[in-house]
């Protein structure tokens, strides 16, 4: 049986709490202790983080290492960076199953279809809310298995329509804590944007207080993205420090209102290929760039 390193931390106080301590009420030093750790405690579960960095995108990829085939799954894969994920499956020996996507993305193409071409018998994955194409079209309480490990998918729509955020399953053999992989739903200290794609900031707050905040408060997140630097979160800090969701249902759709970004330069290509989950014909030749 293989085991993972763990680093595992046991915090009362996050660190910019710690110099606050005096001018916390005792219900809000009551509130703000938790366990952090930085990987999830399993004998059986192989996890990576990777990063796309043109478009700030993590893809994960979970794996049964004490299954005999090792089967493995990966989240939000992007299409610039297949090989690199199809190596690093393939040096460690795992078994790829399912290419998962948490939403359409505006921002990239997801690596899904390239992969079909490239693994036998891999399937994609995408919510039927999506309205899109994939060999599996999930919906909220299924259950994902990999191996003896499995995701839950919890509907949380309000970036775009179909978006779903994939939980690590309860109970002894699964993961501890648990992990959301959130896609744009909430990212480190924000949120996904709500101006496009069937985008509703009221949708996001409600699903993000109900589906991810009620999870327990050290429930790793893991988001689709980062522009920070910044890799991991937990349920309960950001419950205490997500500048946008913590605020009342109306200042938050007044923030989402005014955010003025500009659209992701890749969203005319990118969604109508997220559609059909990357799929690429195999027989196609590569298209390529061209300048004005
Ligand atoms: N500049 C990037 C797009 C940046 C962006 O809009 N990110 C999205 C998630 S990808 S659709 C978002 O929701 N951001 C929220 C935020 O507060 O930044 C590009 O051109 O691709």
């Amino acid at each position: 049986m293989l085991r993972i390193n763990l680093l595992r931390v046991r915090v009362s106080l996050p660190p910019a709490l710690f110099n606050l301590r005096t001018k916390l009420t005792p219900q809000a030093m009551a509130s703000a202790s938790f366990t952090t750790s930085s990987q999830p405690t399993s004998n059986k579960l192989l996890f990576r983080q990777l990063f796309e960095k043109e478009s700030s995108t993590y893809t994960y990829l979970l794996a049964d290492a004490s299954h005999p085939d090792k089967p493995a799954l990966l989240i939000d894969p992007v299409d610039k960076t297949v090989e690199r994920d199809l190596s690093l499956v393939k040096e460690l020996g795992l078994k790829l199953i399912y290419a998962m996507n948490t939403h359409v993305h505006a921002d990239h193409v997801t690596g899904s279809g390239l992969m079909k071409n490239k693994v036998p018998g891999l399937k994609s994955i995408i919510s039927k809310a999506s309205k899109s194409k994939a060999d599996l079209l999930i919906e909220a309480g299924d259950k994902i298995y990999f191996g003896d490990l499995f995701l839950e998918v919890r509907a949380t729509p309000g970036h775009t329509l179909g978006c779903v955020t994939y939980v690590t399953g309860e109970g002894p053999d699964q993961p501890q804590p648990r992990m959301a992989f959130t896609g744009d739903a909430i990212l480190i200290r924000g949120c996904g944007r709500t101006d496009f794609q069937g985008g509703s900031s009221q949708q996001l707050y409600e699903s993000v207080h109900s589906q991810i905040f009620t999870l327990p408060k050290d429930t790793l997140i893991y988001p689709a993205h980062d522009y920070k630097g910044l890799t991991v979160s937990t349920v309960g800090e950001e419950m205490l420090y997500n500048p946008r969701l913590t605020k009342d249902e109306e200042s938050f759709k007044n923030i989402m209102a005014n955010l003025n970004l500009s659209y992701p330069k890749m969203i005319d290509i990118a969604v109508p290929a997220n559609m059909v989950c990357g799929l690429q014909d195999i027989s196609a030749k590569p298209v390529e760039a061209t300048s004005n």
